[in-house]
């Protein structure tokens, strides 16, 4: 499958922050500012495996500064990372007071996208070409972040594994009473 670059799927997403988006301080929910992470990472691994992707994970995500209802915020994304179906996408969000311009880094995260089939069924993406020093390191960092992430779902599946167990034992124990 021909490779792509960041260049061509790497989105810029700009939204006005408006009341209906506030919680009563005033202050905008941290959902919405995920709902437009997730609808830029979305549009970057669409853009470049042009078929359906879904949000396979969100990493862990830190809120740095408020956004208040007003600011113009800016989620700009791109692709740091292509397994064989996945694809790592790292979104950075900035919001811009528009009466004085200052602007503040607000949030980061990381994505990972699958793409599927007509089916539903995980479909192979095209590889990602790096084209800088830059998108060298973002693809280490990412790999290192994708075997975490693997870790983690493991001992996710060993940790239900054991509790589906001692939960039939349990049963087991009480029919037997
Ligand atoms: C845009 C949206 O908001 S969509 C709405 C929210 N998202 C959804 O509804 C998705 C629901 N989840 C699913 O459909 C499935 O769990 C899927 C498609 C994400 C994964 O399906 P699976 O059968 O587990 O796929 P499979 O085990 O073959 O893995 C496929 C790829 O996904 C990766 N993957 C699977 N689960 C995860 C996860 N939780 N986090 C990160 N990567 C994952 C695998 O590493 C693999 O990557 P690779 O091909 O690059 O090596």
């Amino acid at each position: 499958m021909k490779g792509k670059t960041k260049r061509e799927s790497t989105t810029m997403l700009t939204q006005r922050m408006l009341p209906q988006d506030a919680n009563p301080a005033g202050n905008v929910h941290g959902g919405v500012t995920l709902k437009y992470i997730d609808i830029a990472g979305g549009t970057v691994a669409m853009r470049h495996c042009r078929t359906n992707a879904v949000t396979a994970s969100i990493d862990r995500m830190d809120f740095l500064q408020p956004v208040y209802v007003g600011d113009l915020v800016t989620f700009k994304a791109s692709l740091n990372y292509t397994g064989r179906t996945s694809m790592e996408v790292g979104v950075r969000v900035e919001a811009e007071n528009m009466f004085t311009g200052e602007k503040r880094y607000c949030a980061s995260a990381y994505l990972t996208f699958v793409a599927l089939d007509k089916d539903g069924r995980p479909h192979e993406v095209p590889p990602l070409i790096l084209e800088t020093d830059e998108d060298h390191r973002r693809w280490r960092e990412a790999e290192a972040r994708r075997a975490i992430r693997k870790q983690e779902r493991q001992r996710e599946r060993e940790s239900q594994r054991a509790a589906q167990t001692a939960s039939l034992n349990e049963q087991g124990d009480d029919e037997s009473c």
